[in-house]
């Protein structure tokens, strides 16, 4: 997908930046771009202080002169913006695609509010056409993995679970130091219900799935960028 539609939705974002925020930076390549601008805006006198959702994400606000913090130092965000995989009509999301879930999802659990940002080709009615990730501990990884199939099932999914691997054929390890199952299940007819289901699998550390987090979204298409939900709302 372009990346002036990325641009465009990242610029969207930076406009809601104010000094004195706390942020929440995603991980990704529009999430990047999004970086890239408050880079730009920092060397120019913004005040803001950040946390990374990634140690990539974290490099390149470093490299930029971004000051940073952590969720140790500063645990209560004032806002995140990050990219997504999937979006819904319902602000649901499938994030992960970047393995980036887990501190993606806690970063934004932290945020008084979460504003996604993409190009339109995210948007879906129905979740499940990305592979969902699921973030496993490495012990047990194939009884975690029957037991992950049996969580979907329940959900009434079913797909292959891929368990994922860099580009040179070597593990996938996760920031976190954990293997990731890509799920392959084409439609998920009930998020809510996968997601808790794969909560109480022991080993399963996350999954992708993002329900009642993201505030609002910058969408960005060849007509322009459309917000979806309130950007000014702040989770309860
Ligand atoms: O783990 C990665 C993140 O969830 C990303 O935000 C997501 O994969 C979207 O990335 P991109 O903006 O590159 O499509």
């Amino acid at each position: 997908m372009s990346d002036d539609l990325k641009k465009a939705a990242a610029e969207a974002a930076l406009a809601l930046v104010q000094p004195g925020m706390r942020l929440g930076l995603g991980t990704g390549s529009t999430a990047k771009l999004f970086v890239d601008g408050l880079g730009a805006k920092v060397a120019a006198g913004l005040d803001v202080l950040c946390v990374a959702t990634s140690e990539a994400t974290q490099a390149q606000a470093l490299g930029l002169g971004i000051p940073m913090s952590t969720l140790d130092e500063t645990p209560e965000l004032d806002l995140t913006i990050d990219g997504a995989d999937e979006i819904d009509g319902a602000l649901r999301l499938i994030k992960g695609g970047g393995a980036a879930l887990l501190r993606e999802k806690i970063v934004a659990a932290a945020s008084q509010r979460m504003i996604v940002i993409a190009d339109d080709g995210k948007q879906v009615a129905t979740l499940g056409r990305f592979p969902l990730p699921i973030e496993v501990v490495p012990f047990g990884l194939e009884a975690t993995r029957r037991a992950t199939a049996a969580a979907i099932a329940a959900a009434g999914a079913s797909g292959d679970l891929v368990l994922r691997k860099r580009p040179d054929g070597s593990m996938l390890l996760t920031d976190g130091g954990h293997f990731i199952l890509d799920a392959h299940l084409g439609s998920i007819a009930n998020p809510e219900r996968l997601a808790a289901l794969l909560n109480q699998v022991p080993g399963v550390v996350e999954s992708g799935l993002f329900i009642g987090l993201a505030t609002a979204a910058f969408v960005a298409g060849p007509a322009g960028v459309q917000v979806y939900g309130d950007v000014a709302a702040k989770r309860g």
